[in-house]
């Protein structure tokens, strides 16, 4: 792990930051992340979402998707011990900063899902992050929206799920008409770490009547084996850390 950088680590478009207590690890030196010169959609881990799943895209899909990963994966930041000692926090929100990059995104995740999944129904995005390209991914597929709340923000008769994950515990909430019974459900989020959030928007779906064809999330943090948590194919878009944060 290479000593943090009061450089902001953003290769494709700097952003105007603000000096705070947690400075970002440079880009470069991100060595938690996997080498970009071999595409993350071949991840060992993606296989199992393979398994059943659309054939193979066409050729320039696939070329498409293998270098916006690249693209995606370079302009991500790290910081550590935020928001408590010993996370390595990832940082996606500079692909939203910048419009290519946000494009990028949400065409990477559609080429996946499309190939991986086939068109769901509904795509079920956790707050609050997976908000940020849950319903632009939706619109792309063809597929209603609806998102999970934390407690206490949705109307009307909800069901809701406490769930533990990577630094404390909360509680999730579904509106209960929200899904109807027998829809093809995709869960999206940032990030998968323990898998506890993912779990529990899964529990939801499945208690409104959904059927999950799919967990996609744009990075996992290997090392916690989040994926494990989950009873649906898991996809993940770009490689993370493989161990934790050692000091
Ligand atoms: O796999 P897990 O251990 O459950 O962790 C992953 C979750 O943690 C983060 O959300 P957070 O609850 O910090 O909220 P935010 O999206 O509102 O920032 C992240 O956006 C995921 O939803
Ligand atoms: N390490 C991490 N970075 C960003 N978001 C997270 N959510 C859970 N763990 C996280």
């Amino acid at each position: 792990m290479s000593a943090p950088s009061d450089a902001p680590a953003h290769h494709q478009s700097p952003l105007n930051t603000t000096t705070t207590a947690n400075t970002p690890l440079k880009g470069d030196s991100t060595s938690a992340h996997a080498p970009a010169a071999c595409p993350d959609p071949t991840l060992e881990s993606n296989r199992h979402a393979a398994q059943g799943g659309q054939p193979t895209p066409h050729p320039s899909a696939a070329a498409e998707l293998a270098s916006l990963t690249i693209s995606l994966k370079a302009s991500l930041r790290q910081f550590p011990d935020f928001p408590e000692p010993g996370i390595l926090f990832e940082d996606i929100l500079p692909i939203f900063a910048d419009a290519e990059l946000h494009e990028g995104l949400v065409r990477a995740l559609q080429i996946a899902v499309e190939k991986q999944f086939g068109k769901p129904d509904v795509v079920v995005g956790l707050d609050a992050r997976g908000f940020l390209f849950g319903p632009s991914l939706a619109l792309r597929l063809g597929a209603a929206f609806v998102p999970v709340r934390k407690r206490g923000k949705l109307p009307g008769p909800c069901e809701t799920a406490e769930y533990q994950k990577e630094y404390g515990s909360d509680f999730f909430q579904m509106q209960a008409d929200a899904v109807k019974k027998g829809q093809k459900v995709l869960v999206v989020d940032d990030i998968i770490a323990t898998g506890g959030s993912a779990a529990a928007a899964g529990t939801l779906v499945k208690k409104l009547g959904g059927a999950i064809v799919g967990y996609v999330f744009i990075l996992e943090l290997d090392f916690l084996k989040g994926r494990d948590k989950l009873d649906a194919p898991v996809y993940t878009l770009l490689a993370s850390q493989e161990e934790k944060l050692q000091h």
